[in-house]
C-alpha cells in the first residue's frame, strides 16, 4: 500500500525569478488575461470556437459542435477541463482541490505530462502542464471545431530542460468524440529525449439533483489483459514488473500501474452507464491511477486512464514525434 499523502501537500516548483505569462497573471490577473484574449481572438475565429475568461481569469477556449457536444480547454497547461456529450453529461473530472491561478497545474481534465512522465530529474510530470500555451490555428472541419495550441521553450523550461522544442496540440470536437494530436518537434541543434502522457481524469460519479450516483466501485477498464506491467505501488521510482491477468481491471484500493505496449483501444466502464473507448495511435503505453485514501475527499469520483510513452522518445534536430488520442462513447 502506498504511503499517505494529503491532496493539499502535492507541490510544484513556482516560477520564481523568471518572467512568464503565468507569473504576470498572478500579479495582474484581469489585465494580463485581457491582453491574451485580444491577441488570440482573431486566431480562434472559426465557427464553434470562443475564447473567454475562465476560472481565475485564465483564458479558456470553448468548443461547441453543432450536435450539442462541448469542450473547454485552458491555455494554461493546454488542459481540456470539460468534455460534454450531447446529453449534457461531462465525462471528464476536475478535482475539488484544483486551482486556477497560473502557478500550479490544473488537477483534472486532460493535463499534459511533458517532457517527463514522473518521477524523474525535473519536476513531477514536467513543465508543459505548468506553462501557458498559445493558439496558433482554428478551423472547422465538417462541422467540427478544431483548435491548435502551441508551446515553445522559454527561460522557465530551459532552466529545467535546456532544449529548444515545439509542441503542437490539435484538439477536434465531434458530436461523439474528442480527438487530439500531439506533435513534438526538436527545434534544437542537438538531439533530445523525453517521456510523455495525457493524464486523463474520467468522472466515476455523477451528481443528479444533489444525489450521487455510482462511484469508483462500479468502474472498470478492459483491454489490458496480457500486457507487461510496471506497478508504481509502493515505490514509483522502482516499479515492480508483472503481467496483467484480468479481463477487467477494477479499483478496490490504491492503483498506480503502467501497462507497456498497450493495445490501440481500451474501454472504460465509468460505472454511470457509459462505455468510453480510448483509442490511440503511437502512444504505445497506458497508465491507470486511482489514489484511494491518499485523496480521501474525491478518490471515489474519478479514475485516471492515461495514454503514455514510458520508454524515452529520442529526437534528432528537426525530427518530430506524433501521437493521437480519440475518446468516444460507445
Ligand atoms: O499528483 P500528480 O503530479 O498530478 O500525479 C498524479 C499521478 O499521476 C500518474 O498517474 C502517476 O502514475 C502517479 O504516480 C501520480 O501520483
Amino acid at each position: 500500500m502506498a504511503t499517505t499523502m494529503s491532496v493539499a501537500t502535492a507541490s510544484f516548483p513556482l516560477r520564481r525569478n523568471l518572467p512568464s505569462p503565468a507569473r504576470n497573471n498572478r500579479r495582474l490577473p484581469c489585465r494580463s488575461s485581457r491582453i491574451v484574449l485580444a491577441s488570440v481572438d482573431q486566431t480562434a475565429s472559426a465557427q464553434g470556437i470562443k475564447i473567454a475568461e475562465g476560472n481565475g481569469g485564465l483564458p479558456k477556449v470553448s468548443l461547441v459542435s453543432p450536435h450539442g457536444s462541448e469542450a473547454e480547454i485552458y491555455l494554461f497547461g493546454a488542459c481540456v477541463t470539460s468534455w460534454k456529450v450531447p446529453s449534457g453529461k461531462d465525462l471528464l473530472f476536475v478535482r475539488p482541490d484544483a486551482v486556477f491561478n497560473g502557478q500550479k497545474p490544473i488537477s483534472g481534465g486532460i493535463p499534459h505530462c511533458f517532457p517527463q512522465f514522473g518521477p524523474g530529474p525535473i519536476q513531477q510530470h514536467g513543465f508543459a502542464r505548468n506553462m501557458t500555451w498559445s493558439v496558433t490555428d482554428s478551423d472547422n472541419i465538417e462541422g467540427d471545431p478544431v483548435i491548435t495550441l502551441e508551446l515553445k521553450d522559454d527561460p522557465y523550461s530551459r532552466s529545467m530542460w535546456d532544449f529548444r522544442f515545439q509542441a503542437l496540440y490539435k484538439v477536434r470536437l465531434n458530436s461523439k468524440s474528442l480527438s487530439t494530436v500531439l506533435t513534438i518537434t526538436n527545434m534544437d541543434t542537438k538531439p533530445f529525449a523525453f517521456t510523455t502522457a495525457l493524464h486523463t481524469y474520467f468522472k466515476g460519479k455523477e451528481e443528479l439533483l444533489g444525489i450521487s450516483k455510482a462511484s469508483i466501485s462500479g468502474v472498470s477498464v478492459k483491454g489490458l489483459k496480457g500486457c507487461k506491467t510496471l506497478n508504481k505501488d509502493p515505490d514509483p521510482a522502482n516499479p515492480l514488473e508483472g503481467k496483467e491477468e484480468r479481463e477487467a481491471v477494477t479499483f478496490p484500493g490504491f492503483v498506480d500501474c503502467i501497462y507497456l505496449d498497450a493495445p490501440e483501444q481500451i474501454q472504460l466502464d465509468n460505472g454511470l452507464g457509459d462505455t468510453i473507448t480510448i483509442q490511440n495511435r503511437n502512444w504505445t503505453d497506458a497508465v491507470l491511477w486511482n489514489p484511494h485514501l491518499q485523496m480521501e475527499s474525491c478518490y471515489k469520483d474519478f479514475v485516471c486512464v492515461e495514454n503514455a510513452k514510458i520508454g524515452k522518445v529520442q529526437l534528432e534536430p528537426q525530427q518530430s514525434w506524433v501521437a493521437e488520442q480519440k475518446i468516444f462513447v460507445g
